[in-house]
């Protein structure tokens, strides 16, 4: 029988992360909406590396920042908007160009699967306030402008029938439909963004039908929760638990409530003692932004470092595409994507349903990086910056034996005082990192 919640924090904070959420690891963020049209942001910074200040919001990576990148009325984007397309084309003027020609839903779900993600968030509502779904309080939605279909229904079908939980990405307390002032800096709009009853009982009701319309595995909120109706997040989560018992939501309530806790690029901090959740462009923007090439994303060995370190520190990855209007995916993430679904063939086993190891990550000698995870009482040894055909690699404090997760890998062990020295052979530079498999090593 499952649980039943009430609308009280004594009830809703008995909620448990569920096994799922921890076991998955990896899952696929989307950014679609009209900012995918203009597909315009400056490269900068990665957020956290500066300070969220006016020259950030004038000089913004986010791509899906477009609408306040040209509000603000300075900067690259604006300059790029009045060169392109002239000071009297409206954001709005964007909604006839994204048309979704060549979207095909089950064609991103079979990706998804492929790359080995467990699951996926997609952008239901983002700041501009356009609802990728048939919204009964509002007709700026999707399937009456725009691309006309129910987005976040067939994703979610097609995700579904690939055997991924399907997630849903809600922004809480920006929505420029209610509050349009520019935002030069975060701390005068995020925290009370739309200071008005009728935008906290729309986003009320909004997350509500949300959740009775596609009962979402992961209800990913963003920025906050309007002040005006913080006394009822006990009852929306009691009424998002009680109808999806699987149900699990971040961290971007306030400071509230967390079933998981968010990093986003630099900003964050992880805690590996309890579960959290890294998410990240392949480049420096979640909407889609033509300045961002091949060369400009985050290569195939940065992202496996990036998995296997956020992994063996108790997190998950949600890795973001920026999908074109058309409805395709661009050649480059979709190309990451495949490279890191590849090494998951070989090494998931040390990845997924695994728990964070109490070996913490260390160095080997020689730039070799070592990272931990466990199953049980079985140990998965992650060997990074191997270099050569041959390798030796001691690995401090671990007994016992190990084989390679990577059958064309010969690997020796011999137990020494300091732990068990490896030798590895077969070694080539695609196999990016290696993972162990020590029995009872944990
Ligand atoms: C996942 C990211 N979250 C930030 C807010 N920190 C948003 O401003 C950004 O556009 C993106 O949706």
């Amino acid at each position: 029988m499952s649980k039943k919640y009430t609308g009280t924090w004594n009830s809703v904070n008995e909620h448990e992360v569920p096994k799922w959420y921890d076991g998955c690891k990896f899952g696929i963020f989307i950014h679609w909406g009209i900012y995918s049209v203009p597909a315009f942001a400056p490269r900068t910074w990665e957020l956290g590396a500066v300070e969220t200040n006016e020259e950030w919001f004038c000089n913004n990576p986010y791509a899906e920042w477009y609408y306040n990148s040209i509000n603000v009325g300075k900067g690259p984007s604006y300059e790029h908007h009045i060169e392109k397309y002239g000071k009297d084309f409206s954001y709005e003027d964007f909604l006839p160009m994204w048309k979704a020609e060549n979207w095909q839903p089950q064609k991103w779900a079979e990706l998804f699967r492929k790359a080995g993600a467990k699951y996926v968030v997609l952008t239901t509502k983002h700041h501009d306030g356009f609802c990728l779904y048939p919204s009964e309080y509002t007709d700026f939605n999707c399937e009456e402008l725009g691309p006309k279909r129910d987005i976040t229904g067939e994703l979610t079908d097609a995700v579904r029938s690939e055997g991924l939980k399907m997630g849903l990405y809600y922004s809480g307390l920006i929505d420029w439909q209610f509050a349009n002032d520019p935002i030069f800096k975060e701390e005068d709009n995020f925290g009370n963004a739309c200071p008005t009853f009728e935008y906290a009982d729309y986003s009320y009701n909004q997350m509500k039908e949300l959740v009775d319309k596609y009962h979402p595995s992961v209800f990913w909120n963003d920025i906050g929760w309007p002040k005006q109706s913080e006394h009822m997040m006990p009852y929306f989560l009691a009424h998002y638990y009680n109808v999806v018992e699987e149900g699990v939501v971040n961290d971007r309530f306030n400071g509230l409530y967390h079933d998981f806790s968010t990093k986003e690029y630099k900003q964050g901090e992880a805690n590996r003692k309890e579960k959290w959740e890294m998410c990240r462009g392949m480049g420096l923007s979640f909407g889609y932004n033509e300045n961002e090439g091949d060369d400009q994303l985050i290569s195939v060995p940065d992202l496996i470092h990036l998995l296997v370190a956020t992994v063996s520190d108790n997190g998950n990855l949600l890795l973001n595409i920026g999908p074109k209007p058309d409805g395709t995916i661009p050649a480059e993430q979709e190309k990451r994507l495949l490279a890191l679904g590849k090494w998951l063939e070989i090494n998931g086993e040390g990845i997924y349903d695994t728990s964070c190891s109490a070996h913490l990550p260390e160095t080997a000698g020689d730039g070799v990086q070592l990272f931990f995870t466990a199953k049980e009482k079985d140990l998965y040894v992650f060997i990074e910056g191997l270099s050569k055909e041959e390798n030796t690699v001691l690995i401090p404090g671990v007994k016992g034996s190990a084989e390679t997760l990577d059958s064309t890998l010969n690997v020796q062990c011999e137990e020494t005082k300091e732990g068990m020295k490896v030798r590895i052979n077969g070694y080539d530079k695609e196999k990016h990192i290696i993972c162990l498999k020590v029995k009872d090593g944990e």
